[in-house]
This record gives C-alpha cells, structure tokens and sequence, in this order.
C-alpha cells in the first residue's frame, strides 16, 4: 500500500558548499525533522554512488523515526538500494514510466515539470505527484527559460483541474519549488490556493498541495527553527494569512454610493499614516494630496525605519519612479514589515516598461511581497502582466504607431508600443483592458487600477470601468503617483477601522454609526472611494473660474480635495449626490 502522504512542507536537500557548508546532511535535516517538514527528498548531483547509498541510508532511518517518507531525486538504483519511498525525477532523468516498472505500484514517484504538456504527460505515465517550477530564480537556480512564476505554475493547475482533464490529473498532488522562504510562502500559497483539503476554492483551480524548500532550511543556522517557522507559516495561510489586510473580502459587485461614503468618513475619522516611497518628483504634491483628503503623510525612503512606521496602522505606497538599485534594497525592507503586520501595500510601478533596469525591478518586487493595489497606466500595467507571464491582448492596430515588437511577439501579431518614459501608451481596446485587468487580479489574487481617462478596477470578481476625471490630470507631471497615495490612504483608514472600534476616532464627525457598514469596506470599496474622490474633485477644480489651464489646476485640486472631504463629513454631499456623479459601470 502507498503511504498517504503529507506535502504540505516538502524539504529538498542540498549538499554544496554554499548551502550546507561544513556541516552534516544527516543532522541538518534530523533538525527539519524536529521542526516539522512533512516529506524529504535526498537531493545530491555529485557524489558517488556508495557515498549516496551510504547517505541515503542513514537519512532514511532518521526519516523513518519521524515516520517522514524519504524520497530519493534522479536515482532509481540507490531508491531501491535503501527501500525508501519514492523517487523524483527530473525532465532529463529516468522516464516516469521505466521508473515505474522498475519500483512498482506501491512507491511514490514524482517528477518535475515547468509546463502544461510536461505536467500531462507526467500524469498520463502514472506519477504520484508534480514538482512544478521553477516559480522563482535562485542562487543556485538562474535558469530564467524554467522560471514559470505564479501564472505558469496556475496555468499548470488550471490544466490538471480542467473539466476535460483525467481523474489522475484531478487527484494527482503537486508542490512548488523554486526561491521558496519564510518570507514569501504565504503570498506563494495564498496565490496558488494552497489547501490541506483537496476541495478546489474556486473551482476551476486546483490548490496546490505543498511547497518545495531547499535553502531556507538547509542554509539556516538553526533548521529545526526555520521548519517549525515554515510549518506554521503554512497552517496559517489556511486561515488568514498575515500580509492580507484585515478588511479584505472579495466585492461581489458595485459597492454603494453609502458604502463609497462611508469610507471617505472613515478615512477623516481614522486620519491614517500613508507611508510614501515614492519619486522625486513628486513627493511634495504626494504630500500635499494626502494631507487634504485627510491622511497623515511620511516621505521616508529608509527601509529600516518601515517596522516602526508599519506598526502605526498605515499603508505603504512603493512607487518606482525615480529607483535606484539601493532603493530596492529598501522597498523590499519596508513590503517584508507591512505584509508582516498586514498593512495594505500599493505598488506603483512607474515607467515599468521603459526600460531594462525597470522591468528588472519590477520583477524583483513582485517577487518580494504581496501588494494589496498594483496601480499603473496602461504601459505600466501591461508591463506587470508580462512580469507575471499573462498573454498580452493584441493592441489596436494604427497605421501611425510604430510598434516596436517585445522579444516574446510573434512575428505576424502586432504588439503593444514600447513605453517611452513614465507616461502611457494607448493601444489597447476597452474590452482588452477590462480582460486583462480581471485576470491579472485573480492571477495575483490583489486589487488592479489601470488608470487613463477611463480607469479599470478589477479584483478579480468584480471589473468597473470609471469614468470619472479631467483632463488636467493628465497634463500634471505625478497625479496617478498621488493617486496611489490617496488609494494608500482609503486602504489604511478602511483597514484600521474594521480591525478596531469605530468609537476611538482623533476626528470627532458624523462617522459611520455601525461598525458593520465599516466593515463593509473592503479593498475595492476603499479604492473605488478614492478614486472617486480624487477625480470628482479634479472634475471640480476644472471647473473653477480661476482655472486657466494645467498650472493653476493643481492648488484648485488642492482645493477641492479638501472640499470633497468636508462636504461629505458635514453631510452635504450624501448618497444622491454621489449616484449623481459617479461614472462608473
Ligand atoms: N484624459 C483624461 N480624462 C480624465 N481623467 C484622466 C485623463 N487622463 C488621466 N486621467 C486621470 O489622471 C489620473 C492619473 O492617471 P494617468 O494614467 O495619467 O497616470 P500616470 O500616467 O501614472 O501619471 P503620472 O506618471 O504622471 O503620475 C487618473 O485618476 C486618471 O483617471
Ligand atoms: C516625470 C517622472 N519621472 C520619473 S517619476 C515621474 C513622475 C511621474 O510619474
């Protein structure tokens, strides 16, 4: 009989000098043992055969005191040698089904795969579970043709859950690997509908069954701590895991003028911190912007004081615009603290698409943490959709535009323009933009603006166009990085208040009474709202008679910022008004 198997914390091994170092195999991983990893493979490319039997051996008996199967990786012989469990196999090892034949039925035999096709043939020859990868580069995997990231491993488990698809395909477990720690293993399973049950949630994918980690166990000084981390880490995800906000909740549908009210109230009630990292340009406007929709503004670039400022109940925004590769360094400091704490994070990917160090960093942050918003014009957005391995829709074709075709085009398929510095490209259809942002959302599970002069807010479930704002906005340098601010600021008030009383407010106001409309805020909601306020506002500075053209604009918008907020906290612009307004659909 095969073992039921546990895959949930899948320890892979490695003997290098850079990952072990002096120490002993057999004593690092009866450490992880200790710690709780729930199946261990013996991974080990170089050493001769009797040292791998020998090995192989001695980690079997300690697995077996732990009652932890032990699998062996590439090597058949030394398996059988041992009679341990099972082996895996790689692309380029012994097939699935010679393996098979020579083990038989009752042990457990997995292989990698980095593709749909690679993943059924797999099935089809009888494998027990799939390695897929690579999600991530590492140091000891940089191999960028097998790095499939989050979208190319849920491509993968769409397929296997697939109402065509076999029954194996359906039953069959899977683990991720590649660039796995304890810093990003909850985003990775939330992303990839990590569940200890086999149920799908949603249907049509399937949750992946356990993460593969090699170096976050192997290289750490103290492995039975970094296991028992890892293991909890991993139990919580079911739950909730730290990084969401506390107010997320997928909206079913197009959130209420009163709801949208609300959240403004919420915000002048709770008076949050938004924490901007944000570029030279615009850090006085981005200030300036926060402080009259209400919210309380740090510009801090210092990625060792986000812990502190983390703890404060604010938000983050991380805005790319003028990054260097140190700034890097400290995004990632201050992603780690916020997603820590679950405070909401906004990422503004700014001039993504312009160039090479650009599209380098935005695939290094999405790498590091979980972002509540991704936020960007189109050119930024498309941008994020090629980081995270999305087809990219066909732009409209223009007899004018010179399209400059990615590495990835097909030759007969036009692709969308290179973007040419921080402002945006127009190339795609409306339905395109509303495709794309819906499945990047479910993609990453956050919430997606692409802003222009109609905006597209998706999480996913819900996709609202909005067609709200002037054109002014448009003609001053910074307004979708303060818009990002002002979305940080909404996240922040809607996040605190549903996580404590409404009564403790620094405001006094006519707050929302109920500490459920409060709850009822959740990310969309908190995102629609400022973006409402932020281009009604625009709207209203437009309109004012002092205003001539985009430079006596910006104090107008000032202005009305302000105004938004007190008229809807002294109730004169209420529900009806707002259903008046609003374009959104
Ligand atoms: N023609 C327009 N009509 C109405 N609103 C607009 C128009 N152009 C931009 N906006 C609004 O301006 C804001 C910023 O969007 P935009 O797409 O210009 O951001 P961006 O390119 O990231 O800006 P920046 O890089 O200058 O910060 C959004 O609220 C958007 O709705
Ligand atoms: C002009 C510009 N350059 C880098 S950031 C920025 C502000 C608008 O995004």
């Amino acid at each position: 009989m095969k073992p039921e198997v546990d895959y949930s914390l899948y320890l892979v091994t490695d003997s290098t000098e850079a990952i072990l170092g002096n120490r002993d195999l057999i004593s690092v991983v009866e450490q992880a043992l200790q710690g709780g990893v729930t199946i261990v493979q013996y991974r080990d490319k170089t050493s001769d055969t009797g040292v791998l039997i020998r090995i192989a051996r001695a980690l079997h008996e300690k697995c077996k005191q732990y009652s932890i199967p032990l699998i062996i990786n590439d090597r058949v012989d030394v398996a059988l040698a041992v009679g341990c469990e099972g082996v895996h196999l790689g692309q380029d090892d012994m097939s699935v089904t010679d393996a098979r034949n020579i083990l038989g039925p009752s042990k457990i035999i997995g292989a990698t795969v980095s593709s749909v096709e690679e993943a059924r043939i797999a099935v089809e020859r009888g494998a027990d579970y799939l390695g897929i990868g690579t999600l991530y580069a590492t140091n000891t995997k940089k191999n960028t043709k097998d790095i499939i990231g989050i979208a190319g491993t849920r491509k993968i488990l769409e397929s296997l859950s697939h109402p065509t698809s076999s029954a194996a395909a359906k039953q069959i477990k899977t683990v991720c690997i590649g660039g796995i720690n304890a810093t990003n293993i909850q985003r990775i399973l939330y992303q990839l509908h990590y569940s200890p049950f086999s149920s799908p949630s949603p249907p049509t994918i399937k949750p992946i069954s356990g993460a593969a980690i090699v170096s976050a166990i192997i290289a750490s000084s103290t492995p039975k701590h970094a296991s028992s981390l890892l293991r909890s880490l991993i139990t919580t995800s079911t739950t909730h895991p730290t990084f969401l906000p506390s107010n997320f909740s997928p909206s079913p549908s197009l959130p209420s003028p009163q709801t949208l009210l609300n959240a403004t109230l919420t915000l002048h009630k709770t008076n949050p911190l938004t924490h901007n990292m944000t570029n030279l340009v615009v850090q006085n406007l981005a200030a300036n912007v926060a402080l009259n929709i209400g919210a309380s503004p740090i510009m801090s670039t210092n990625g060792t004081e986000a812990r502190d400022l983390a703890a404060l109940h604010g938000a983050l925004v991380v805005n790319m615009g003028t990054s260097t590769p140190e700034a890097l360094t400290q995004y990632k400091l201050a992603i780690e603290a916020y997603n820590a704490v679950g405070g909401p994070v906004i990422l503004d990917p700014v001039g993504a698409g312009a160039t090479a160090a650009r599209k380098d960093a935005l695939r290094f942050l999405l790498g590091v943490g979980y972002f509540t918003v991704i936020k960007g014009n189109e050119s930024e957005i498309l941008e994020v959709a090629r980081a995270s391995h999305i087809p990219i829709p066909i732009p409209i074709p223009s007899s004018s535009s010179t399209t400059t075709p990615s590495p990835s085009s097909s030759p007969e398929q036009p692709q969308p323009q290179q973007q040419r510095g921080v402002d945006s490209t127009h190339t795609l259809t409306h339905p395109s933009k509303l495709s794309l942002v819906k499945t990047l959302a479910s993609t990453l599970r956050c919430t997606i603006l692409m802003t222009g002069p109609t905006d597209i807010l998706s999480n996913g479930t819900t996709t609202l166009s909005i067609k709200n704002g002037h054109e002014y906005l448009g003609r001053v340098t910074g307004t979708g990085c303060t818009l990002g601010t002002t979305i940080s600021a909404y996240l922040a008030a809607a996040a605190a208040a549903s996580s404590t009383s409404s009564s403790s407010s620094p405001n006094d106001s006519h707050g929302p009474e109920s500490k459920d409309e409060v709850k009822n805020i959740g990310v969309l909601e908190a995102a629609l709202a400022s973006v409402l306020h932020f281009e009604i506002a625009a709207e209203d500075a437009a309109a004012s008679l002092d205003v001539k053209g985009a430079g006596s604009f910006v104090p107008a918008f000032l202005d009305a910022l302000a105004a938004y907020r007190e008229g809807v906290v002294e109730g004169r612009l209420g529900e009806e008004w707002l259903r008046g307004r609003m374009r959104v659909e």
